[in-house]
């Protein structure tokens, strides 16, 4: 079977044990270049440990995994290093360095690179932190001087130096008030649609799943079960997916989207402002 260069993350019969206990089982996982996806699940669905395998941070236990086109079982350190370099982490809780300003954070990674004109990094430093969202002078602010919103922009931020192509976001939103995940989200599908950045993550956040994503793929019986819009899932009848978008949580939700079928006679533009193909 040929690479299918329009998909940027494709996982075919993953299999992620630890001792006897099988997370995942002949599991598949695909996203297409330019989408925005959530990865979701109940707990202990093995979405973490999915999504670390998906970026190289684990070796899965056996299956395949093809980055960008580029088949990683059989690719070298140097080729592994460049694939992981057109992919931006943003890890739960912002893991910025604290003795270090938001400036700082942003240049790790591009440092880490080797030697380059001090003038040229704080400038490509502050575009990045400007493209997050951040106002300028939280350049020279230490992460603790910074709100939670604010240090998810920063971890963003980072997240960004290296231009990746792929940004993988763990529970982005977890921490942030409603007004302030919704605007991380609508930051995200920006980013996504002016950068063409394909975006992967992991959340428990209903407005992301209902409202600020592409397509949401879901985790149980060690299978990604079902991928498509949290409408579209919440219109299937396996248990799993019955009892998370339409259990008593995701209640509104779906609520209004069968409101929205019911008036109009269409299904409920789940998106806030993209598409579905
Ligand atoms: N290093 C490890 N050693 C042993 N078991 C592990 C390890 N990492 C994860 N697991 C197990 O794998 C399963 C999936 O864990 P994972 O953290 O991926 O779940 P999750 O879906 O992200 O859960 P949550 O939503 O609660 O964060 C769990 O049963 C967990 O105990």
């Amino acid at each position: 079977m040929g690479a299918d260069t329009d998909l940027v993350i494709d996982a075919r019969g993953l299999v992620n044990q630890f001792g006897t206990h099988r997370v995942h089982d002949d599991l598949d996982f695909q996203l297409q270049r330019g989408r925005v996806m959530a990865l979701v699940g109940g707990s202990g669905a093995g979405k973490t440990v999915l999504l670390q395998t998906l970026i190289m941070l684990r070796e899965a236990t056996s299956g395949q995994l093809r980055l960008f086109g580029v088949d990683t079982a059989t690719a070298d350190q140097a080729t592994r290093q460049s694939l992981r370099e057109r992919i931006g982490v943003l890890f739960q809780g912002g893991a910025l360095f604290t003795s270090l300003t938001v400036l700082e954070n942003v240049l790790m990674p591009i440092r880490e690179h080797g030697r380059f004109d001090k003038g040229w990094l704080t400038e490509l430093g502050m575009s990045k932190i400007l493209l997050a969202g951040l106002p300028a002078d939280s350049a020279d602010k230490y992460p603790m001087e910074l709100s939670g919103g604010m240090v998810k922009r920063a971890a963003l931020a980072r997240a960004l130096a290296l231009d990746p192509e792929l940004l993988v976001l763990d529970e982005p939103t977890s921490g942030l008030d409603p007004i302030g995940a919704a605007a991380f989200d609508d930051l995200i599908r920006t980013l996504s649609e002016s950068l063409g950045l394909t975006v992967l993550q992991v959340t428990h956040d209903l407005d992301s799943i209902w409202r600020g994503v592409d397509e949401v793929a879901f985790l149980a019986r060690k299978k990604v079960l079902a991928v498509g819009t949290a409408v579209e899932l919440a219109a299937r009848d396996e248990p799993e997916l019955v009892a998370y978008f339409r259990g008593t949580r995701s209640e509104a939700y779906w609520a209004a989207a069968t409101r929205k079928t019911r008036d109009d006679g269409s299904m409920a533009e789940p998106h806030r402002n993209g598409t579905q193909a």
